[in-house]
């Protein structure tokens, strides 16, 4: 029976939601269909979960979930958000991936959604589809003992109660997330899942994490972490308890300020925070900032141009120029020669005739998109072709960001 690619209806939901924990390999989180019935149900009603079936059975799943992502410049730009993409270990390297994916470009085309992007769980998995490697995160692990601050800091860091966590929490959040090209819009009750008030199945899990907030001298939260602390071994009865946190903070201060809340802490030795951005200045605000180690560098966020016009007119260019751009794209969305003319205070993007300075495939303009990349970098490495001297200096002065971009969120 040939495999067959629809929208997923309510009805189906929990056969969809089962499959991609199998595909996944979270076999304990099967059983979630009702619970994320709920928290999904505009993208479910709007069509966005697409299924393969074969016969009467989902055997494939592709969230197109709808978003925003930030861009250069402050635009929220309508974005689909992929997630959850599985195929059943018994149908894979059947081109079933591959006919989910066109559907969804589809889909994402038709609702004029310029752009499309993901978190790949393997990095050999997206780039034939057009996308590119766009944000950086890292994951730190300190050493408390050595941990101390350049000079003192200001503003209070406090526990919270989860509802209190969520509240402060939110309001950080939007306000770094319109600074921060590469944040999307937290969705479907993301702070109260974060926080453990919102479960599957109604066991809150709050208990197990601990809440704090950082206020500024104003009194203004500026940054939430929570945490789950570590047991150690104690061996010769000295403390070396650890801790696993995650934290938001709008600026250097309020990061580094939660940090030292931790690293002061009585019995921790060491702790380690992920999803830290690419950009580490805050280091700058340590004595000694070594003893701050980033274990790991990693790829988070993959960008896709849907519409060059519409996504290149969004954002704004640090350096002020224009270009003549060829893109190449075999599955025809970006396909085309596009003048950009940009600077800081916005840009124009036009199809056009005009000889090209610079020839790169879609996956490339992906990577640029958000500023992370500098294009006579990836020049070198030939992801892209300068057919006019000096067009990847001018291209590096516009695309490339001073601050890199964070996608802050996974999803
Ligand atoms: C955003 C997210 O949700 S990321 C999560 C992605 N999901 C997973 O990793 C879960 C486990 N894996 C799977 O479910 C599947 O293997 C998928 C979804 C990754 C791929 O599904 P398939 O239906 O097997 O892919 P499909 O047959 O369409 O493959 C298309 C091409 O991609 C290649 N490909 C597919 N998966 C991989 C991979 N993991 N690594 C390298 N290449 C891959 C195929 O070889 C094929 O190449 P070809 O066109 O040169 O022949």
């Amino acid at each position: 029976m040939p495999i067959e690619i629809k929208i997923v209806t309510e009805a189906d939901y929990d056969a969809f939601s089962d499959v991609t924990d199998v595909g996944l390999l979270r076999l304990q989180e099967r059983g979630r269909g009702p619970f994320r019935r709920t928290v999904f149900a505009d993208d479910i009603a709007a069509g966005r979960a697409i299924g393969a079936y074969d016969g009467g059975r989902v055997v494939g799943t592709f969230g197109n979930y709808a978003n925003t992502v930030t861009v250069p410049g402050g635009a929220a730009v309508p974005v689909s958000a992929v997630t959850a993409v599985t195929v059943a270990q018994t149908h894979r390297r059947r081109g079933i991936l591959s006919s989910m994916t066109a559907e969804a470009f589809r889909q994402s085309a038709d609702a004029g959604v310029p752009l499309s992007m993901l978190i790949p769980a393997e990095w050999p998995i997206y780039g034939r589809f057009g996308y590119g490697h766009a944000t950086d995160e890292t994951r730190y692990t300190f050493d408390t003992k050595r941990c101390a601050t350049v000079r003192p800091l200001p503003g209070t860091v406090d526990f919270a109660s989860a509802p209190e966590w969520v509240e402060a929490g939110r309001a950080v959040y939007e306000r770094l997330r319109v600074a921060t090209p590469g944040a999307i819009e937290r969705r479907n009750a993301w702070w109260e899942r974060e926080s453990g008030l919102l479960t599957h199945d109604g066991r809150p899990l709050d208990k197990e994490s601990l809440f704090v907030v950082y206020r500024d001298e104003a009194g203004t939260p500026r940054g939430v972490a929570n945490y789950q602390p570590r047991e150690g071994s104690w061996e010769g009865f000295v403390p070396d308890n650890g801790a696993e946190a995650y934290m938001i903070a709008e600026d250097y201060v309020a990061r580094v300020r939660l940090l030292q809340f931790l690293w002061e802490q009585d019995w921790f030795s060491s702790f380690s925070v992920a999803k830290f951005p690419a950009d580490d200045t805050w280091r700058h605000l340590m004595a000694d900032p070594r003893v701050a180690r980033q274990k790991q560098r990693y790829d988070v966020l993959w960008v896709r141009v849907l519409d060059v016009v519409a996504a290149l007119g969004a954002r704004t260019y640090e350096g002020e120029g224009r270009l003549v751009l060829a893109v190449t794209d075999p599955d025809g969305y970006a396909e085309g020669v596009y003048a950009l003319e940009g600077g800081p205070a916005g840009a124009t993007v036009k199809r056009s005739t005009e000889t090209p300075d610079l020839t790169l495939p879609v996956q490339t303009l992906g990577a640029l998109y958000l500023g992370q990349h500098a294009a006579s970098a990836l020049a070198r490495v030939g992801e892209v072709a300068e057919e006019k001297p000096g067009a990847l200096a001018l291209a590096d002065r516009m695309f490339k960001t001073a601050v890199p971009p964070y996608c802050v969120t996974w999803f």
